[in-house]
């Protein structure tokens, strides 16, 4: 999947995004930093189709996004696009593997099937068997965001969208989510955008952007 940033302003009660062009390629690995407040996730939810822009196009596999239905936009976030956040944003009141398991059922997938992928990624990210029993308050944090991985992974996306994924991690956990995304980048040949407040994190990825004033400045972390 390609996404195509033109010319993308964003304003609230001030102007946030001013004039973003990007481009996204399949295979890309890209990193944006910026200070608290700068529109690193304005920009993120605008490109996971989450938020429109003001003014600009999103270009979608060469289809403008303004051109589709909220229905399609919908089916492109859900069948294209994984979101991976850093609070995780697992429902309490139900199992680890149900989290996982609960986008697919929803979309009428065959259970069965849904259930084995749900093991088969829980593997590669080396999530014990045990662990999908629990609720995600007996999780440490790192283990809610590998289930947090495993559900973005379920629909098998060509893009992850990772809004400072190690932000609440300890560092040995940040290491571990930071090796996985490596990993899908290079193996799995995903599509990785990542903010992070991290600049070491930062400098794992392929191309790095810093948002300054609205703008996309390129870096070299
Ligand atoms: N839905 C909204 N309504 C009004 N203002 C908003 C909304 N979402 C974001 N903003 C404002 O836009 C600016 C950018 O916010 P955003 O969350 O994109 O920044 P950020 O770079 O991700 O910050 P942080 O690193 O602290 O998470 C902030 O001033 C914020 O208050």
């Amino acid at each position: 999947m390609e996404i195509q940033l033109k010319n993308i302003t964003k304003t609230y009660d001030g102007e946030v995004l001013k004039g973003i062009s990007l481009t996204i390629c399949q295979g890309d690995y890209i990193s944006i930093t910026g200070r608290s407040g700068s529109g690193k996730t304005t920009l993120l939810k605008i490109i996971g189709l989450l938020e429109q822009p003001t003014e600009g196009e999103v270009i979608i596999d060469g289809i403008k996004s303004a051109d589709l239905w909220k229905d399609e936009l919908a089916d492109i976030r859900r069948q294209k696009i994984g979101f991976i956040f850093q609070d995780y944003f697992l429902l309490e009141n139900l199992s680890a593997l149900d989290n996982i398991l609960l986008p697919g059922l929803l979309e009428k997938q065959e259970g069965s099937r849904v259930k084995s992928r749900a093991y088969e990624l829980s593997q590669y990210l080396e999530i014990e068997e045990k662990l999908l029993k629990k609720y995600p308050k007996e999780l440490s944090g790192g283990e809610k965001q590998r289930i947090a991985i495993v559900r973005a992974l379920m629909n098998d996306p060509d893009i992850l969208l990772a809004d400072e994924p190690t932000g609440n991690l300890d560092e040995k956990n940040q290491e571990k989510v930071q090796s996985i995304l490596k990993r899908l980048h290079e193996k799995e040949r995903k599509t990785i955008l990542l903010v992070t407040h991290d600049m070491e994190f930062a400098k794992t990825s392929k191309k790095h952007y810093n948002l300054i004033n609205g703008k996309l400045v390129t870096g070299t972390p």
